[in-house]
């Protein structure tokens, strides 16, 4: 497990170091700056300007320190001060009087400032870190303006200014760095989108933070790490397919078998033992050859006994899959949520129609009691929320907290970062996957993922990060052997068999 921080974790987490452990300042900084250094001295090509532009927080501190060092590894290196000398902290000013000492050229941000920005072969952006607190304007926006513009390489201080470290926002307009040399932890806002298109190439340097306080290190975000698919459960050598659940999928409107299909295929291959379909007769034919290890119930007839027979079969319940928004529809997405919530023992994983049926029905007054999984895409956090797409996305792990706390559940939020949250607690923030899996379908095989694992006895918020730590991980498979334009959601579901998990 990697541990993910925010911005004023990561203040929290230089504080206590500093103040309550009484590792000096300085040291942090002179390691962070030596990493920095060795960044640039990569890149660095004999003959080439390295310009610093830098803030007058301890990021431009930071940027200032990596200017002496490169100076002292006799590279031509000189740093712009992108702000004024009042708001200097204590070591920001520390560093500038060094360089000064030192005359190492320090230059203000007017005259040839921007000349020397464009001449540069690489540019050290130490502008803000995590302390940036809002939209970036005047003379700081035309400096990262001025640096996007440069044809140099640009390497990060901790993180691409004007990017927040929460949420990953752009705050007005931020630096495109081909490199980012972050301290002690990955910050959320490097990981979620917009920002993390603003990183570049990003390193973690280790410069000898504090351990994380107790009450702090229960509330970081986190993702997962390949050697966390350990903590699965095995598949017993002594086992049957009854070991492995019984899971029901209630899915497929008329002729809208695709689904159904594939989110039972994936339950599957995701360890399930016994998967029921539920869904029109019109796709018995095709869900037959499509998924023959399914068994079926077909609702032409007696519709409400037939949903009360399957769920008093099922240990596992799936709800929503190409299920379409009829009547029909609505009536049993009620049955099947009402009986979720009487049956805490059985889980119930909601997707797709599912989600927009509860949306468009309060009245409902659906509420999980840690059971209940929704994995809404943004369009239906949306709907869920009663907030605009836009606005949630400005916090998406907020959002799905939010979700969460609404309706009692486990919400997956599906986006290019899934993040899953309960009411309370850390958020999980999955950075498997990628875009080839941005297609019709992909939600379909999550959903069946997801429903396996719960299969397999899996808790409904570990199925819920596994299932989109999994999922991502055959997406990653695929586009390694394939490339990224051609995958489909039954290639995406084929890769879950050939995954150990
Ligand atoms: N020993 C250490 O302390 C280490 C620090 N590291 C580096 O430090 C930064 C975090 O430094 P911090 O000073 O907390 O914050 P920033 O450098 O990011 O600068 C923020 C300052 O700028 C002001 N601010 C914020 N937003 C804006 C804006 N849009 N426009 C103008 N000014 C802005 C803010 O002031 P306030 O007015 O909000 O009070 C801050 O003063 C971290 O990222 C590391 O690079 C290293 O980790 C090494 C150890
Ligand atoms: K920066």
């Amino acid at each position: 497990m990697e541990l993910l921080c925010s911005g004023k974790q990561m203040q929290e987490i230089d504080r206590y170091s500093i103040q309550e452990m009484k590792i000096p300042s300085l040291v942090l900084m002179e390691r962070a700056a030596l990493a920095v250094r060795d960044a640039v001295l990569r890149r660095w090509k004999p003959g080439g300007r390295i310009v610093a532009v830098c803030g007058s927080g301890n990021n431009g501190a930071d940027g200032l320190a990596a200017v002496r060092l490169l100076s002292q590894a006799g590279c031509p290196a000189e740093a712009i001060l992108a702000g004024s000398e009042e708001h200097e902290t204590r070591e920001c000013r520390l560093q500038r009087e060094i360089l000064v000492n030192l005359e190492i050229p320090v230059h203000r941000a007017a005259g040839d400032a921007y000349d020397k920005i464009r001449g540069a072969q690489i540019l050290i952006d130490a502008v803000f870190g995590v302390g940036l607190s809002r939209n970036v304007k005047g003379t700081y926006a035309r400096m990262i303006e001025a640096v996007n513009q440069a044809d140099g390489q640009v390497v990060s201080v901790d993180i691409p200014s004007g990017v927040s470290a929460d949420t990953g926002k752009v705050l007005g307009c931020a630096v495109n760095a081909a490199e980012t040399v972050t301290f002690g932890f990955r910050k959320l806002g490097q990981i979620l989108y917009p920002g993390a298109g603003c990183c570049g190439k990003l390193t973690v340097a280790e410069i000898g933070f504090a351990p994380v306080p107790g009450t702090l290190s229960e509330e970081l975000a986190y993702t997962f790490v390949t050697e966390d698919l350990d903590g699965l459960p095995q598949r017993e050598a002594d086992s049957n397919k009854g070991s492995f659940g019984k899971t029901a999928v209630f899915a497929g409107c008329k002729n809208m078998a695709g689904a159904a299909a594939l989110c039972g295929l994936s339950a599957y291959r995701a360890g399930a033992g016994l998967v029921r379909l539920v869904t029109e007769e019109e796709n018995r034919m095709i869900l037959q050859q499509l998924v023959p290890e399914a068994v079926m119930t077909t609702l032409e007839r007696n519709r409400k006994e037939r949903i009360a027979e399957a769920l008093e079969w099922a240990t596992v319940i799936v709800l929503g899959p190409g299920l379409g928004r009829s009547e029909e529809a609505g009536e049993e997405v009620r049955q099947v949520l009402e009986y979720g919530m009487k049956h805490p023992e059985k889980p119930v994983a909601a997707d797709a129609d599912a989600l927009n049926l509860l949306s468009e029905n309060p009245q409902w007054r659906i509420k999980g009691s840690g059971n209940l999984i929704l994995t809404p895409h943004p369009g239906e956090l949306s709907r869920l929320l009663g907030r605009s797409v836009e606005k949630l996305k400005e916090d998406f792990p907020g959002a799905v907290r939010d979700c969460a706390e609404k309706y009692g559940a486990v919400v997956v939020g599906k986006d290019s970062r899934t993040v899953v949250s309960e009411a309370e607690g850390p958020v999980f923030v999955n950075t498997s996957g990628n875009s080839a899996m941005a297609k019709a379908g992909s939600g379909d095989v999550l959903c069946g993922v997801i429903a396996g694992l719960l299969a397999r006895g899996v808790p409904a918020r570990s199925a819920a990060e596994y299932g989109a730590y999994v999922h991502g991980l055959a997406g990653d498979l695929w586009v390694r052997e394939h490339g990224c334009q051609g995958m489909t959601a039954m290639d995406l579901s084929e890769c879950l068999s050939r995954l150990w998990f």
